[in-house]
């Protein structure tokens, strides 16, 4: 594309060098810069992008674009200077793929937690009904059913804009994707027209990125400040912060729950692990997914489908032929009567609501064995909430890792022991070595007993110190069992 078709409507301050120039590709990473590219410097959290301004003409780059120019101007290349690279580099991506988000119905789900399960229910709801859609989770990218793999909840915008490009021309006509708090943060989502937006829950993650909870909130309400006047903002008003996220937006206003009067309202009328009898508008239908916080992920996809024009009977018909999302509420018995739950819970809100849930439906006449760590390099302050839930709505918890990333697993250990509380003390051991944890469980349980395995769902490494070692909690309690069972 010629530069100066890429620039358009884009706020330049200043340009130095010819601006026709043919751009083959857009980089934000100096590393990836090929011939006739242009890249973007950007000032991120750990470096300053436009360090690696010559390093990058070097490397063939013929178009820059930063907020500042260098002191040596290389006359094989056009430098562009901009307020805000970030901010630019949404609109630069938008032109550079044709506006794709313009092109198909571009839907957000945001919120602590629920967004992969709405995500991912609401592309398995519309391959039902008969569409092809895109898919961007953090589990994975799906363009109809071509799968790639995930690295972030959001991408960045230009990996964003280039699927939907790919999705727009295989005929997709809707995409669903995850719109995270540092994705926000980031401009990850800059330019992007989105045609509705859904907000799930807001509770405790991420204060190490973003320092306080209000800091966080204002994150996730600038995505609803964002909306067009022709998008629809759909929000749960059974959460404190639901209508905060609607206070400033321009689209038109929608909202669902269980416990106060909506748009979309639903009643859980019946619950077990094998599923759920619901009432949503009025409507009674069964569904195999479980827990009541799905109850609200499912009432958002509802109010979703409707919103794109679906007739209720054919959105709950498709709801009740869905799956379980990968490694969210995954239920298997074991031949000895054990029976296991592997759940991604990872903050205190989505262990408190996996462990209600699993006491909701439990006799009680078995105990529950919760295995359980933090992950390294995150927040803090979750970690000893998360002690103390667990070991409170447990007979057992384990304590064990999650990805310790680059922390030492004992200290994240402790952090998260320090949080039980005096009566509790008996119930948990800690083990750092996850497989041994499960192991631990496993031998601990008898038939009936319930085991879950939390916080890393459908994820199929641990990580430790930059390595990704293979590890599947689904696959380890599997091969456990069989050994153990001999
Ligand atoms: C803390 C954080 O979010 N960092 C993201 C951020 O990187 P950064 O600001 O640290 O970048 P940096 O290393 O300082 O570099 C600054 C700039 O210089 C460039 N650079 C850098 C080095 C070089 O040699 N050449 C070069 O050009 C970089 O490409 C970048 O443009 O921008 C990068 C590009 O978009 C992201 O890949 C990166 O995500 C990191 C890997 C990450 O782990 N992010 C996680 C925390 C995250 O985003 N998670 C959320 C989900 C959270 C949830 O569960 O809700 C997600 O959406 O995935
Ligand atoms: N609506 C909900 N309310 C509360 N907890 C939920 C909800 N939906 C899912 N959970 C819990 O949170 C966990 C993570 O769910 P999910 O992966 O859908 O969230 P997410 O928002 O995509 O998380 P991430 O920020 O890691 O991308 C689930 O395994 C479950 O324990
Ligand atoms: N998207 C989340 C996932 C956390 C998953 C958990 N297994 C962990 O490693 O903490 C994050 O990066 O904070
Ligand atoms: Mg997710």
């Amino acid at each position: 594309m010629q530069l100066n078709d890429l620039l358009k409507r884009i706020p330049v301050l200043e340009i130095h060098g010819d601006d026709s120039r043919e751009v083959s590709e857009l980089v934000f990473d100096s590393r990836k810069v090929t011939e006739n590219s242009l890249y973007i410097a950007m000032r991120g959290t750990v470096v300053d992008g436009h360090s690696f301004i010559a390093s990058s003409v070097e490397k063939g780059a013929t178009a820059i674009v930063c907020e500042e120019f260098p002191e040596n101007l290389n006359e094989n290349a056009t430098y562009i200077k901009v307020k805000d690279s970030s901010k630019i580099l949404g609109h630069l991506a938008s032109n550079f793929y044709g506006n794709p988000s313009e092109k198909l119905k571009l839907i957000g789900v945001t919120g602590t937690n629920g967004k992969t399960s709405v995500s991912t229910l609401l592309f398995d709801i519309f391959k039902n009904l008969g569409y092809d859609s895109a898919l961007l989770s953090t589990v994975e990218i799906r363009i109809g059913e071509k799968i790639i793999p995930a690295t972030h909840t959001t991408p960045d915008v230009i990996t964003i804009n280039k699927i939907l490009a790919q999705a727009v021309e295989e005929g997709c006509e809707f995409a669903f994707m995850e719109v995270s708090s540092h994705g926000i943060a980031q401009n990850r989502i800059e330019g992007l027209h989105f045609k509705i937006a859904g907000f799930t829950n807001l509770t405790h993650d991420h204060l190490d990125y973003h320092k306080t909870f209000d800091e966080y909130l204002k994150t996730k309400k600038r995505f609803f400040d964002q909306l067009e006047d022709s998008a629809i903002a759909i929000t749960n008003v059974d959460d404190k912060n639901g209508n905060v996220m609607l206070q400033n937006t321009k689209a038109t206003k929608r909202s669902y729950a269980l416990k106060t009067m909506a748009d979309f309202h639903g009643k859980l009328l019946e619950v077990d692990f094998n599923g759920m009898l619901l009432n949503f508008n009025g409507k009674e239908f069964w569904t195999t997914l479980t827990g009541k916080f799905n109850v609200y992920n499912l009432l958002l996809v509802f109010g979703i489908a409707s919103e794109l024009g679906f007739e209720s009977d054919e959105i709950l018909q498709a709801i009740s032929k869905l799956k379980r999302v990968s490694g969210r509420f995954e239920t298997f018995k074991s031949d000895g009567g054990i029976f296991f739950i592997v759940d991604y819970a990872h903050t205190p809100d989505a262990l408190e609501n996996i462990l209600d849930s699993i006491n909701d439906i439990r006799t009680k006449n078995e105990r529950l064995i919760t295995v359980f760590g933090c992950g390294g390099d995150r927040d803090h302050s979750k970690r000893p909430e998360m002690g103390n839930i667990a070991t409170k709505k447990s007979t057992l918890a384990i304590i064990t890792s999650d990805n310790p990333r680059t922390e030492d697993p004992a200290t994240i250990i402790k952090e998260i022991e320090a949080g039980v509380e005096p009566q509790n003390f008996s119930k948990y051991t800690s083990i750092p070595d996850r497989k041994e944890a499960i192991k631990m469980a496993i031998k601990f349980a008898e038939p009936k007993d319930i085991v879950l395995v939390a916080g890393k769902g459908h994820e199929t490494y641990q990580e430790i110190n930059g390595v990704k070692h293979h590890f599947d909690d689904k696959e380890t309690i599997n091969e456990l069992w069989k050994l153990m069972s001999k």
